[in-house]
């Protein structure tokens, strides 16, 4: 790859782990894997600016550039359009060995890297805000959980196949990160090999990529951008803060570029939004995150089948169960459009208060520009949100835009200049020296062994212990929780499901974890230990089970035991299921199910957890009416049928640790995110069989009058939506809904 070396300020020398002051004992036990003799010494930022732009240099010796966006300078944007993007690329270090070790400050350290803060929290862990203790450049530092990223993993193998494996996928023949030859960085191998191929000045660039052997992080080294990310987008509010004209389009011009490089390179973002466009510090846009990207080896090949991104920016074709080969370039280009929208109005185009409205909207309804008088950027939006991919605007034909170019007053960088930066393709050398592998599969058997661990940790109590102790407690478990509900409750109540009453538990306890996401997880990891204890198969039972001690031993002995792990595909939250339960519990779920007053009646009737399908619900079979309805977690999309008997209470929810994981996590998400707005209990989604949703409160209310009425709900065929929109519609969307939400998942909701 071209190095611009010559327009780049003097290196400063970073010591090797040798000469750092904190090297551990491990560091120099263990060897440091592809050190590079020419470390980054710079921000992109500072490189850029002086090396070509000698405005925003001095602008940032001013002090300028900590202020708003409006600080801006014409000549800052005026030369990222007309002069040439100069970005040294640098290679990527790789550091298989690094310690995480604490310095005289007590402040976290890793390698060269002091820990400072923590600025942001992603889906596998945190960002923290790290300056290198020599040159005391600040860089952004990720956070990968590998175990977290392992499940997410093992549930893409289930979905999408070895294809679709790691963040940042690419060709089929990338290796499975669970091959013999793995290592837990096989798990962002696709990410950093794009990454790595990427030079220029809109897209983050990643520095270095370190694993702490010990323990279950690896981290990734990214420029920092000062500034965060573009704006922040919310399902109901709107953002006042909009950016001036001349801002939206020096925004989008950057983002115009960013993405003519990706594309001109066969890399599709597949996840553009606001979150995902930082500025620096001078307010050059930096296009992050390809943990969804993806890059096709064949020039311009950009069919895809998969789904990813999120959902209020997902492009209408995208927002079909089971839709066909979509083209890539053109479902970012829509992205890039609901952002641009966001960008000039602080909102969405299309809000809907759950997911399957809003597709519908995407797919369907017009979005409304009310106030809007310049009939070029009328015109620009129409054509970025234009719902036939065939139709819509390409790169190209943006670049000659009206209202982009401002009439050509404001031209874009050459294509050629912008793209000259060349990414050659990944080979598959590339990709198995994305980075260099120590361990090998016994580390998936540690990972593995860690999660069990997880499930049978020690400070479990059993289920009775754990009440009793708790009445003492300042919050309520969900037995108390229930009975405190039942007394005041005149008449006889239906059963409050376990998995509501535990995140009823921890929303008693949410207020008092206000944003801090750590706190709230440690509250609602402690909840979890003792819910557990009641759903799931006891140890004791487990032990006793054959299949299940044979797999001890097969794990001891690091060989692969037999059976498999049930995973979230969007959690990652897995379970273990040995080999014959398997097969019994496949079995036991074709026969009809006794109707199970209990937790720990239905935990024996059925396994800990089934998604239901339509060849699962006994009834069905028959050619029958069922009988019940589905309990959904709205986020994971985790379903299980649940008989009803007119003649009785509604039964009682099975419980499994996925639903327990989940509830919990859509909880903290929900408490951190939203602190004044906990989810109550009755927002779980449930799925009745008539197909309507309704949360667990209309639902009871429903049996309860149908006991009263003596008559039961009406059931209609599920699958069948009803078309009607039943009150419980209006749920809380949640803060994830504009999160990362796969397209199967959808699918699993719409087909049940
Ligand atoms: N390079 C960076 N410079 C400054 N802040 C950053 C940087 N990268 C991330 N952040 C901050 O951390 C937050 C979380 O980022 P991150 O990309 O980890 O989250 P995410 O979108 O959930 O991604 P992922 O799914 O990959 O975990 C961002 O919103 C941003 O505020």
């Amino acid at each position: 790859m071209e190095s611009s070396d010559n327009t780049a300020p003097p290196s400063v020398p970073i010591p090797t782990p040798d000469a750092t002051t904190k090297t551990t004992a491990d560091q120099q036990q263990l060897p440091t894997v592809a050190l590079v003799e020419s470390p980054p010494v710079l921000t992109e930022t500072m490189l850029s600016s002086f090396s070509s732009d000698r405005s925003s240099s001095s602008a940032f010796g001013a002090g300028l550039l900590s202020t708003g966006f409006s600080t801006l300078s014409t000549s800052t944007s005026a030369s990222r359009r007309s002069s040439m993007q100069f970005t040294r690329h640098v290679e990527v270090k790789e550091t298989l060995d690094a310690s995480l070790t604490e310095n005289a400050e007590g402040d976290k350290q890793l390698k060269q890297y002091v820990l400072k803060r923590i600025i942001g929290q992603g889906a596998f862990g945190k960002v923290h805000l790290a300056e290198d203790e020599n040159t005391k450049i600040c860089y952004a530092v990720k956070e990968f959980s590998k175990s977290k990223l392992r499940k997410k993993d093992k549930a893409n193998l289930f979905k999408l196949g070895p294809r679709g494996r790691g963040r940042g996928r690419r060709g089929p023949e990338a290796p499975s990160p669970l091959s013999s030859e793995s290592s837990p960085l096989d798990l962002i191998r696709g990410e950093v090999a794009i990454l790595k191929k990427l030079n220029h000045i809109n897209i983050v660039k990643l520095y270095e990529v370190l694993d702490v052997a010990q323990d279950d992080s690896m981290y990734m080294v990214f420029e920092f951008c000062e500034r965060g990310a573009l704006m922040p987008v919310s399902l109901t509010e709107t953002y006042d803060n909009v950016f001036s004209d001349d801002e939206c389009r020096d925004v989008f011009q950057q983002m115009v570029l960013g993405i003519e490089y990706l594309h001109e390179h066969d890399i599709i973002h597949r996840d553009i939004k606001p979150d995902n466009l930082l500025r620096s510090q001078d307010g050059t846009l930096k296009i992050v995150d390809f943990g969804v990207s993806e890059m096709f080896n064949k020039k311009g090949d950009d069919l895809t089948k998969k789904s990813a991104g999120s959902p209020a920016f997902m492009a209408p074709e995208l927002c079909r169960p089971d839709h066909g080969e979509v083209s890539g370039r053109a479902t970012d280009i829509w992205s890039m459009g609901v952002t641009l929208y966001c960008v000039r109005y602080g909102r969405l185009p299309f809000i809907s208060s759950n997911i399957i409205d809003l597709n519908r909207f995407i797919r369907d309804n017009d979005f409304e520009m009310p106030g809007e008088r310049d009939q070029r950027f009328m015109n620009l939006m129409k054509r970025l949100l234009e719902k036939d991919p065939a139709k819509r605007i390409t790169i190209d034909e943006l670049r000659n835009d009206p209202w982009l170019t401002n009439d050509g007053r404001e031209p874009l960088l050459s294509k050629d200049e912008n793209t000259k930066n060349s990414v050659t393709e990944i080979t598959e050398e590339d990709l198995r020296g994305a980075i260099q592998k120590i361990n090998g599969l016994v580390t998936v058997f540690k990972a593995i062994a860690r999660f069990k661990r997880g499930i049978k940790s020690p400070s479990v109590k059993s289920s009775s212990s754990s009440t009793r102790e708790s009445k003492d407690k300042d919050f309520l478990t969900p037995v108390a929780l229930e009975e405190k509900m039942q007394d005041a409750d005149e008449s006889p109540r239906p059963s409050i499901t376990t998995s509501e009453a535990i995140v009823a538990e921890a929303v008693v306890k949410a207020p008092a974890t206000t944003h801090d996401r750590t706190k709230a997880e440690e509250i609602v990891a402690k909840e979890l230990d003792q819910a557990l204890a009641k759903v799931l198969i006891k140890d004791e039972e487990k032990k006793e089970d054959p299949e299940f001690s044979k797999n001890e031993e097969q794990e001891k002995k690091g060989e692969e035991p037999e059976g498999y792990e049930m995973c979230d595909m969007e959690t990652g939250k897995c379970y273990w299921v040995p080999a014959k339960k398997v097969k019994s519990d496949v079995e036991d779920n074709t026969k009809p199910e006794e109707t199970s007053t209990s937790v720990e009646e239905s935990k024996t009737s059925n396994p800990p957890s089934q998604e239901v399908t339509k060849e699962d619900k006994p009834e069905e079979a028959k050619k029958e009416e069922p009988q019940g309805y589905q309990v959904c977690d709205m986020e994971t999309g985790m379903c299980h049928w649940v008989p009803a008997n007119k003649d009785k209470d509604p039964p009682a929810v099975k419980v499994s640790e996925v639903d327990v994981v989940s509830s919990v996590e859509t909880l903290v998400t929900s408490v951190v995110a939203e602190p004044s707005k906990p989810l109550a209990p009755s927002q779980l989604l449930i799925m009745t069989n008539n197909s309507t949703f309704s949360t667990a409160e209309t639902l009871n209310e429903s049996f309860s009058s149908s006991r009263s009425n003596t008559a039961s709900p009406e059931p209609n065929h599920p699958g069948h939506h009803s078309g009607s929109s039943s009150p419980s519609q209006s749920l809380s969307p949640g803060p994830r809904l504009v999160g990362k939400l796969s397209r199967d998942r959808l699918a699993m909701f719409e087909r049940s």
